[in-house]
């Protein structure tokens, strides 16, 4: 114990701030830092979107080995994608509110470590695609990587409105993952699954966005309610949400669940649309904006659940 806070001394006599792991404490909160740079809840929903479509291809006739490779592959190649956003955004990351008391901007971690911590998820989750699950869902993977972290982190986050919708599309790759996984080809029921994600994310993350407008305005990120105010905002999350609803008509009409998916989904879109164009005269918006969050989250969360239960119309 007292070697351990001789230790802390010493690195605050360097001038460091990075933390001891030599007790038992300080180890267990450099491993809780290892674990939130990996954002796990976005893994979590994430994961299951991957297990939803891995689910609809497979019609119940499911192959318990490859959904776990698949679940590990993916689950390891985001975290990999998380990890690195937060070593490049690590600056940025210091003059936000949400985001200044993470493990770089406090520096409580060393870049480079966590630099390669990401690269090593990386490769070993890329590995277990290609080798264990399929080469698609391994392409697929590197797409999605590509796309989050050179399109989205690198460039469009700090430069351009379009950083939502066009980093949408990687955040849209892991159910086509887990639908790849069986199938090993891209076909209607991958592009039904892409769409699905990709239209939902614009809302959600506009939502999220409003509520912290200022935030992002200071750091400089140039998100559409920064860009375009709020009012354009949330008319543009509109046509989104219109479009969203027919992705569960189309799961329905080519056969993939059944009359219950159908119904809830339908429905749940129509709350979720609704409630946005409501918001074009809440008089709270940041009220507006958190009930608009936690209802994106929790849309998807049961939209997939209902998809895995009433796949092939199992439930009716
Ligand atoms: C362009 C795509 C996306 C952007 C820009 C985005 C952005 C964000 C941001 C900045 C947060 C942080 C909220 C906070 O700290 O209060 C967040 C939260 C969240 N996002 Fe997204 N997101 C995207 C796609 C996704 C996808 C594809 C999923 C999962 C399928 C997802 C699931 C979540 C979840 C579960 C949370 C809540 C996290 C928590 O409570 O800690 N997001 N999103
Ligand atoms: C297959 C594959 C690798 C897919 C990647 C899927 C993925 C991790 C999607 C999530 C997108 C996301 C969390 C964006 C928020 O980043 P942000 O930088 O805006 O959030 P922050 O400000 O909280 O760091």
């Amino acid at each position: 114990m007292i070697k351990n806070d001789f230790k802390d001394k010493i690195n605050k006599i360097n001038g460091r701030i990075y933390r001891s792991s030599g007790s038992e404490a300080g180890r267990l909160a450099v491993l809780k830092d290892y674990v939130a740079l990996t954002k796990p809840s976005i893994i979590r929903l994430n994961a299951i979107a991957a297990f939803g479509g891995f689910w609809v291809a497979s019609k119940w006739d499911i192959d318990w080995l490859l959904l776990l490779y698949m679940l590990i592959g993916s689950a390891l190649t985001m975290a990999s994608a998380c990890v690195i956003n937060n070593y490049w955004d690590r600056d940025l990351d210091k003059k936000m509110e949400r985001t200044k008391n993470r493990a770089l901007p406090t520096q409580r971690l060393k870049p480079t470590n966590v630099l390669i911590y990401g690269i090593a998820l990386g490769i070993i989750g890329e590995l277990v695609l290609f080798a264990l699950v399929n080469p698609l869902t391994g392409w697929l993977g590197l797409l999605g990587f590509f796309v989050y972290v050179v399109i989205y982190t690198m460039w469009l986050k700090r430069t351009s409105t379009w950083s939502t919708s066009i980093g949408g599309i990687s955040g849209a790759m892991p159910p086509v993952i887990g639908y790849c996984a069986v199938t090993g080809v891209v076909d209607e029921g991958a592009w039904i699954l892409f769409a699905l994600l990709f239209l939902w994310q614009p809302a959600h993350f506009w939502s999220l966005a409003i509520r912290r407008v200022e935030e992002y305005r200071a750091a400089g990120f140039p998100l559409l309610p920064v860009v375009k105010g709020i009012p354009r905002t949330k008319l543009q999350m509109q046509p989104y949400i219109l479009l969203l609803i027919p992705t569960g008509i189309l799961m329905f009409a080519y056969d993939y669940v059944g009359y219950t998916f159908l119904i809830i989904s339908l429905l749940l879109g129509i709350v979720w649309l609704v409630h946005t164009f409501m918001g074009l005269r809440a008089s709270d918006t940041t009220k507006w904006a958190r009930t608009n969050f936690l209802i994106s989250i929790n849309y998807l969360m049961v939209v997939f659940l209902i998809m895995i239960a009433d796949t092939n119309g199992m439930i009716g």
